[in-house]
Formats: C-alpha cells, sequence, structure tokens
C-alpha cells in the first residue's frame, strides 16, 4: 500500500512547517493538514504547537486519537506521502485475526496455552466466526448503534445463511440435515462449545443495544416453540424465524412483574367452544417487540401460568422504549387487547407455563454468562491500551500503581468468571437438557450474579482509568462509556443478581443432606 504513496526523508517534511503549508508524520505516514487544521474538530492551535509542524506527531496523536479515526475516508485524504525506508507499525482492527494485547483473548485462544475443552474443530469454527463477525456484523452494529435502527436485513440473511440462527439455539434436533458455518461443523458435533463461541464472538462487536437487536428475541423466544410447540406450529414458526424472515421475542415481564412470573396480570381466558385463547394485558421491556411478528408470551389463565404464542395482527400493538441502550435492539412496551388465538398455539401443558419457561431460563442465563465474560475483555484490551498510551505527569498511566492494581482486579475478575463458564458448559455438554434444569439451574444463577458483578465493578474502574473520557459517546473512550452505560442490561436481563443469587442459594439448601451436622 505504501508503494502508492511518495517517499520523504524526515528532513523533507520538516520544511513543512508554517500554518501555510503544514506537514505532520503519524506512524511514517505523511499527513497534509494545512487545510484541514482548520476544520479539525480538536481546534487549529494544536497542530502549531512546539514539536508538532513538520515533526513526528505519532505520540500525540495516540494519546488524543483511536486508531479508526486515520481509516476515515475524509481522513485518509490527509496522507500524501510515506517516510523514506519505513513500515507503518500500528493497525486497526485486522478481520479474523486474534488480539496479541495480554488477557484480551481467552486463554483456549492465547498462543502457548491449552485446553481440556476446546478441540482443533473448535478453533476452525472460532477463526470462520470471528472473520465473518469482524467483516459483516461489525460494520452494521456501529452503524445500527448509531442510527438506532433495527440490525440489517442483509446481515440477518448472511447469519441464515450459514445457519446461525439455528445454531444460536443450541445443540440438538432442530440442526439435523443443515449446513453448519458452510460445512465447517456437522450438525451432530455441534456442542455447548460452538454455541458459546458464537455469543462471545458477537459480543466483540461492543455494541450491546446491537446485540440484542440481531435476534437476541430468537435466542430466548423460539425455544419454547422448539420444545413445547404442537409439531403443526413448529413446521409452520421454525423454519420462518431461522431462516430470518420472521421475527420472534419472549413476552414475559409486565410493568407490574418482572422477576415475579407469578405476578403477571395479562390474561388468557378460553372462548366458550374452547378453540381459541383471548388475551389481554401488557408487556413492557421486551427485547426486539418493536419489530417482531411472533410472542411467545407468559399468560394468567385459569389453571396458573400458561405460555401461548400469538401472532402479530389484530389487537397486538407494540411501542418503542427509550432504555438506556440503543433502540436497535427493539425494546418494546406492547398492549394485547383481546387478541384472539387458536389454542393450538398454547406451547406446553395448560397451567404448566412454569416448566416451559424454567427450562428456558437457563440456556438464556447461560448465553449471556457468555456474553459478560467476553465483553469484560473488551474492557482489558481498552484498558491495556489506553493506559500504555496516555501520558500523564509525563509518564504513561500504566506506570502509576494504582492504575496497574485496578488492571489486576479487572483481568482476575474476567478470568475466574471464563473459568468458571468454561466448567458449567462442560457440564451441559454431558447433561440432557431435564438434568441440566435440575442440576444447572443453581450453579448457572451464581454464574450469572457472579459475573455481572464482576462486569459492573471493572466497568466502574474502566471509567476511573479513562477518567472523561469514560463518560464520552466519541472518541478514545467511546467504548468504556457505551460498556458502562449498558452493562446493567446483563445485570438485569434473564433475572436481576439478587433474585439469582437466592436461588442459587435455595437450590443449595433443597440438596442439604438431612442428617448434615456440624
Ligand atoms: C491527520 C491528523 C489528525 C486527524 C485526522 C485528527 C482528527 C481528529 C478528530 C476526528 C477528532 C475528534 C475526536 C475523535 O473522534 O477522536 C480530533 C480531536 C482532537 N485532536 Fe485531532 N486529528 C489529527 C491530528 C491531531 C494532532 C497531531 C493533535 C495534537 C497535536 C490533535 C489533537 C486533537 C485534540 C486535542 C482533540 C480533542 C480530543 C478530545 O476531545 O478528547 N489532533 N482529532
Amino acid at each position: 500500500m505504501s508503494l502508492e504513496y511518495k517517499s520523504y526523508t524526515k528532513d523533507e517534511v520538516a520544511k513543512h512547517n508554517k500554518p501555510n503549508d503544514l506537514w505532520i508524520i503519524i506512524d511514517s505516514r505523511v499527513y497534509d493538514v494545512t487545510r484541514f487544521k482548520n476544520l479539525h474538530p480538536g481546534g487549529t492551535s494544536v497542530f502549531l504547537e512546539e514539536g508538532i509542524p513538520g515533526q513526528d506527531a505519532t505520540e500525540a496523536f495516540f494519546g488524543l486519537h483511536r486508531y479508526e479515526v486515520l481509516e476515515r475516508p475524509q481522513y485518509k485524504r490527509l496522507q500524501i506521502g510515506v517516510i523514506d525506508g519505513e513500515e507503518p507499525q500500528i493497525t486497526g482492527r485486522q478481520p479474523g485475526a486474534l488480539s496479541k494485547v495480554p488477557y484480551s483473548e481467552p486463554t483456549w485462544l492465547t498462543e502457548g496455552y491449552y485446553s481440556p475443552y476446546f478441540t482443533d474443530g473448535h478453533r476452525k469454527f472460532q477463526k470462520a466466526m470471528r472473520k465473518f463477525i469482524d467483516e459483516v456484523v461489525y460494520p452494521d452494529a456501529q452503524a445500527r448503534e448509531l442510527d438506532g435502527k433495527r440490525p440489517s436485513q442483509s446481515v440477518v440473511d448472511a447469519m441464515a445463511a450459514l445457519n446461525l440462527h439455528a445454531m444460536r439455539l443450541g445443540p440438538g434436533k432442530h440442526l439435523k440435515g443443515l449446513t453448519l458455518m458452510g460445512g465447517i461443523v456437522k450438525p451432530e458435533e455441534f456442542d455447548y462449545f460452538h454455541e458459546l463461541i458464537i455469543t462471545q464472538e458477537v459480543v466483540r462487536c461492543g455494541a450491546r443495544g446491537y446485540g440484542d437487536g440481531l435476534m437476541g428475541g430468537c435466542v430466548i423466544g423460539l425455544p419454547p416453540v422448539l420444545n413445547f410447540g404442537s409439531p403443526e406450529l413448529k413446521a409452520k414458526v421454525v423454519p420462518e424465524v431461522l431462516s430470518g424472515k420472521k421475527y420472534i421475542c419472549l413476552a414475559i415481564s409486565e410493568a407490574h412483574a418482572g422477576s415475579d412470573v407469578f405476578g403477571l396480570q395479562t390474561t388468557a381466558t378460553k372462548t366458550d367452544d374452547g378453540k381459541h385463547w383471548i388475551v389481554t394485558g401488557t408487556k413492557k421491556w421486551i427485547t426486539n417487540g418493536t419489530f417482531a411478528d411472533y410472542f411467545t408470551v407468559g399468560c394468567k389463565t385459569e389453571d396458573g401460568f400458561t405460555v401461548i404464542l400469538i401472532e402479530r395482527g389484530e389487537g397486538v400493538e407494540t411501542k418503542p422504549i427509550k432504555t438506556s441502550y440503543s433502540s436497535t435492539a427493539g425494546t418494546a412496551y406492547i398492549t394485547f387487547d383481546n387478541v384472539k388465538v387458536p389454542v393450538e398455539n398454547t406451547l406446553g401443558e395448560e397451567g404448566g407455563g412454569i416448566f416451559v419457561m424454567l427450562s428456558n431460563f437457563n440456556h438464556e442465563r447461560w448465553v449471556m454468562c457468555c456474553a459478560s465474560a467476553r465483553s469484560q475483555r473488551l474492557l482489558i484490551d481498552e484498558c491495556l491500551k489506553w493506559t500504555a498510551q496516555r501520558k500523564a505527569f509525563g509518564k504513561p498511566l500504566n506506570s502509576l500503581a494504582v492504575i496497574r492494581g485496578k488492571l489486576a482486579g479487572m483481568i482476575a475478575r474476567t478470568e475466574s468468571v471464563q473459568s468458571w463458564l468454561e466448567t458449567i458448559t462442560y457440564q451441559m455438554t454431558n447433561m440432557s437438557y431435564k438434568e441440566q434444569a435440575s442440576k444447572l439451574a443453581g450453579p448457572i444463577a451464581f454464574l450469572k450474579m457472579y459475573s455481572t458483578r464482576c462486569a459492573q465493578e471493572s466497568a466502574t474502574d474502566a471509567v476511573q482509568i479513562f477518567g472523561g473520557r469514560g463518560i464520552t459517546q466519541t472518541g478514545m473512550g467511546r467504548f468504556i462509556e457505551h460498556y458502562h452505560r449498558t452493562v446493567a442490561f446483563d445485570a438485569l436481563l434473564g433475572g436481576a443478581e439478587d433474585v439469582l443469587a437466592d436461588l442459587g442459594v435455595r437450590q443449595a439448601m433443597r440438596g442439604m443432606p438431612k442428617t448434615a451436622r456440624l
């Protein structure tokens, strides 16, 4: 690439050091900023300060900008040459590449380290997944997070072509006969570690609202149909959703009740002929609700709590809710006004809704643990880079022990979460779905509680490390600001921390031997 540019010696560049003829060097690239200096978002004066005009401004630049600034087309144009005999050393995001920043990848992806769980097959799968995410999903994630529109259909279609939507529901019969990731993994080989990889790679986009917008509703709303729907219902709905042609969401929580599913007030009553449900009520904070075609709805029925699949139609209305993450997630307030639904759309037994939900919760929470564990690594990556390139009091930030102490906590927390996650995932690969429900509900609840507490602590520390930039939506701290603003979603969705902690302990208490004494 450097061949396209003219080569200059540093002495030649140094001659262009006047306001009306101003060049600078950044990482051996030569920029003509004569006209740009008056348009520069950081002001004109910075270009005229000592050591900048005609000089190497690499250190000054990276103390104030992310690399991606240089990649924006309007700024790329400012480059007029390269320094003779030198090659640029600093690179931005390389599609598909693993990070070399310590602890920025989980141990199993770090060169020279080993894992008892991940095979060569998983590694091949991860490589393909990362490339796909970097090339296809990441650019859309950044753009939609900004404009708040739902994820582009082209991305959803590209994911469908690889059968990613199906894989995100985990291993199982629904994968039979499908070509997964272009044939890299056979359906019968696909396990929870593959699924963990998918979730963790998506999270690297660093766009929390988009992550949920990208068929998050399918991950939690389709399993009840898949596991408890009638064969006819499954034959219609599952292919539509997994091909990305229709969208589904899980509609449980209400303004009146969140984690307390027995407090729900949406009612479903049978018509006199017994052929339909009439559903009336409201739902709140429903991910993907604004654009969903199907709603997996928790309803109060005569026999207790029943889950019913409702298709968008007469009496169904969805309105966006403004939350602290972007509207790309499609978070909705939903009203069901005397909606007529065929009884064939009942998922599981009438009155057996709690069983439908509980079996779903485990998987949902585990997916959220996968996401939380990986997103915490993004903090490490950002903070290690920032503290190395940012100088304060004449020294890099990482020369301060108090900063290193914060980094230590961040790394230790992230590593412990990932290790525990891998242990639980290994249990899942060896247990039936039913076994998982009884044996892993407690451990998964604990892991989610622990993981999101760690994430919140690390987010707070990262803001302290980034200072004002940690609360600024553009510029160097943009990922930190975004993470800190949205980390509470992980800590609430799928069960609030305190509720999960209590669930885990109650499960443990149930397992206490009656004869146990001190
Ligand atoms: C080709 C060269 C440069 C380009 C294209 C450029 C572009 C930008 C852009 C887009 C911003 C807005 C903040 C962001 O989005 O990150 C910015 C801010 C800034 N720039 Fe530059 N810049 C260049 C060189 C420099 C140099 C050499 C200096 C210092 C000597 C400098 C100092 C600043 C400062 C102080 C800010 C404000 C930072 C903040 O608000 O945190 N820039 N620049």
